[in-house]
């Protein structure tokens, strides 16, 4: 690791502004090519303790000022007023430090519907490919099979980066979970690297089968690179903006970054290209903070404008999930145990002894339904009315996302595209009133396309006050996003309630499947929360969508500034998790600059 007065001596071809999931990914892989120098600016410090590499302590870094970002929304007006929490990794990694290792690739059908909003070039089969550069998969072992892990070698790719495969440790719900699921008329899935999601199944995790340990961008990618002269990472900075040139003939160019150190402002400059890649959150924050947003927006902050760029911080979109709490009538091990004290102690000494055990494992099993699954056809016919209604004013008609509601539209009748995820948490994350002594679990819905429309905007020309981020929660046309949450709380209820889950279950504890409607859009007000996956706020649009950057990933207006491999390029939420999308993403951009390093683009 760099000093700050050291790195900003140096004159690099590319910094990079964010040493997190992707950015440390896409940094080391551009300093595979000897011939170029690559800097990174991350603002958390390196961390490779038993809270990150550990599966069975996922959880434990949130909330801990040295890992977590610890975000707030602003209050959520349909929600109560509630600020709801949004953690981010604060260390070198980001947030592919402190997730849950569910290692899932996309739907065939979504990436390649994204030209229909007129992205071009990031097709399933280009997504795809970009995955399988980035994965080192190994097959799951047969106890792993017994638990129906993927075991469909051509789905995956063998000599990557980010080493995934399947856990060594099932707890007991699972099985059980498959049996209601199926009985509900959910079939098993054991190829989910395919490109199509739907069904039940055991995910292949980001994790080290040698040692059970996590695999990041941090030992997955940096490491290889370390200790070559030509990449130089600095941690525990700040960027506080890029420092544009004036705008000739409607392009400004890049010319490095400042940033802060230990209270001092430093700079760096750079020869080819700035790549922000600091997370959904930060990545709108940091354009406005350099000039490139709305003039409206940044006038108030007084920031001098640079770049007209509207779209930036708009259309932020995250999946939105809910709870409810079972009582089990049997005695199982659950992740609730490991707060006994003498048991957690056993079960780490048994996992550094061993590298065996409940901790080397967490949550496995996910499910991805369409509509037409949990909302029956009655109430489907009437949502979709509403919305259609909805969908006729003239503020949406004459949106420049209008593209994209179409879009949504089309999904949600189309029975391969996931518009809810059901994950069994063996664990009790939940409220109201319990038996001490007896064992739970949890049941989560989330809503994979849900129709808010939030922004994240600076709050000040200071890099260190949080962005305001406003997810417009459960503000959806025809009210569709409070609607597909009753109608999915209400199957959950039934998977609750058949099979061998069904039996296991004692008593559903809360929301009650007795509650009236009315009750349980209180309830959901009450609990709907993130689910971690903010996409969208610089998205890969036309400019005339309200785009922020182009096909290549470059930011409109300028020659050399592009957001690269993080999640705010998203165009549109995937029904899946991310960060197997965002290391395509790394491999793609890594792509897409060495064909521009080469041909010579003028910059
Ligand atoms: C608790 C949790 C569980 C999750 N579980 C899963 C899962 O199981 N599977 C899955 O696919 N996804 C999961 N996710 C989501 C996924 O991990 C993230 O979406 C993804 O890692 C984000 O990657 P990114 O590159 O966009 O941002 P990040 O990895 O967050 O990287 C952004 C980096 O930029 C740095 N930064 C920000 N601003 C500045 C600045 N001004 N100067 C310098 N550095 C800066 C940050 O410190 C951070 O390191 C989870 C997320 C969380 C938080």
């Amino acid at each position: 690791m760099e000093s700050a007065s050291a790195f900003s001596r140096q004159v690099f071809d590319y910094i990079i502004v964010g040493g997190g999931n992707t950015g440390l990914a896409l940094a080391s892989i551009l300093s595979t090519d000897p011939g170029v120098r690559v800097g990174v600016i991350e603002a958390g410090l390196r961390k490779d303790d038993e809270m990150i590499l550990l599966p069975g302590m996922i959880g434990k870094p949130l909330n801990n000022p040295d890992y977590d970002w610890s975000f707030l929304t602003k209050p959520q007006i349909l929600a109560k007023n509630r600020r709801i929490p949004i953690p981010r990794g604060k260390v070198l990694g980001g947030s592919s430090a402190l997730n849950y290792m569910a290692y899932t690739r996309g739907s065939r059908i979504e990436f390649n519907d994204w030209e229909k909003l007129g992205v071009t070039g990031w097709d399933w089969s280009t997504i795809r490919d970009a995955v399988n550069a980035a994965e080192a998969w190994s097959p799951p072992s047969d106890y792993a099979k017994l638990h129906n892990a993927d075991n469909v070698a051509h789905n995956h790719g063998r000599h990557g980066y980010v080493k995934t495969t399947a856990y060594s440790y099932y707890y007991d719900l699972v099985l059980p979970f498959f049996d209601s699921m199926n009985k509900m008329g959910v079939a098993t899935n054991y190829s989910e690297a395919s490109g199509d999601l739907i069904g039940i199944w055991t995910y292949t995790a980001s994790i080290d089968p040698q040692t059970n340990t996590r695999s990041y961008s941090t030992n997955a990618y940096y490491d290889r690179v370390s200790s070559q002269p030509n990449i130089v990472c600095l941690t525990g900075a700040f960027v506080s903006r890029v420092v544009m040139s004036d705008s000739k003939e409607g392009v400004s160019r890049a010319l490095g970054v400042e940033f802060y150190s230990s209270g001092q402002l430093f700079s760096a400059s750079v020869r080819r290209e700035v790549i922000i890649s600091a997370g959904a959150l930060q990545t709108p924050q940091l354009l406005e903070l350099s000039g490139i947003g709305n003039p409206n927006i940044l006038r108030k902050l007084g920031i001098p404008l640079k770049i007209d760029l509207p779209g930036v911080g708009e259309n932020f979109q995250d999946h939105f999930t809910v709870t409810l709490g079972a009582e089990l009538r049997s005695n199982h091990v659950t992740a609730d145990d490991l707060s006994t004290e003498s048991f957690a102690q056993a079960r780490l000494q048994e996992y550094r002894d061993t590298r065996r055990g409940m901790l080397s494992s967490t949550l496995s099993t996910l499910v991805f339904i369409p509509t037409s699954a949990f909302v029956p056809a009655d109430k489907m016919k009437s949502m979709i009315e509403a919305l259609d209604r909805a969908l006729q004013d003239p503020a949406i008609r004459n949106s420049p996302y209008k593209q994209w509601y179409d879009l949504q539209r089309q999904w949600l009748e189309n029975d391969g595209v996931a518009q809810l995820e059901i994950i069994l948490f063996p664990s009790y994350t939940h409220v109201g009133c319990t038996r001490e002594n007896a064992k739970h679990y949890t049941m989560s819905v989330f809503l994979q396309h849900a129709w808010s429309r939030g922004t994240v905007h600076a709050t000040s020309a200071s890099v260190f006050d949080p962005p305001e981020i406003d997810p417009a929660t459960l503000d959806s046309p025809g009210d569709i996003g409070m609607v597909m949450l009753l109608e999915a709380v209400k199957y959950a209820f039934k998977v609750m309630q058949t099979g061998t889950l069904g039996d296991l279950t004692a008593k559903i504890i809360e929301p009650l499947p007795t509650w009236s409607d009315d009750q349980l859009r209180d309830y959901i007000r009450s609990m709907v929360k993130s689910a971690l996956h903010p996409i969208g706020t610089a998205s890969m649009l036309p400019r005339s969508a309200n785009g922020v950057v182009d096909n290549d990933l470059k930011v409109y207006g300028t020659s050399n500034l592009r957001v690269v491999s993080d999640a705010s390029i998203f165009p549109i939420h995937l029904g899946t998790h991310p960060q197997a999308t965002l290391d395509s993403l790394a491999h793609r951009a890594a792509e897409i600059i060495k064909v521009d390093q080469k041909a010579g683009a003028k910059l």
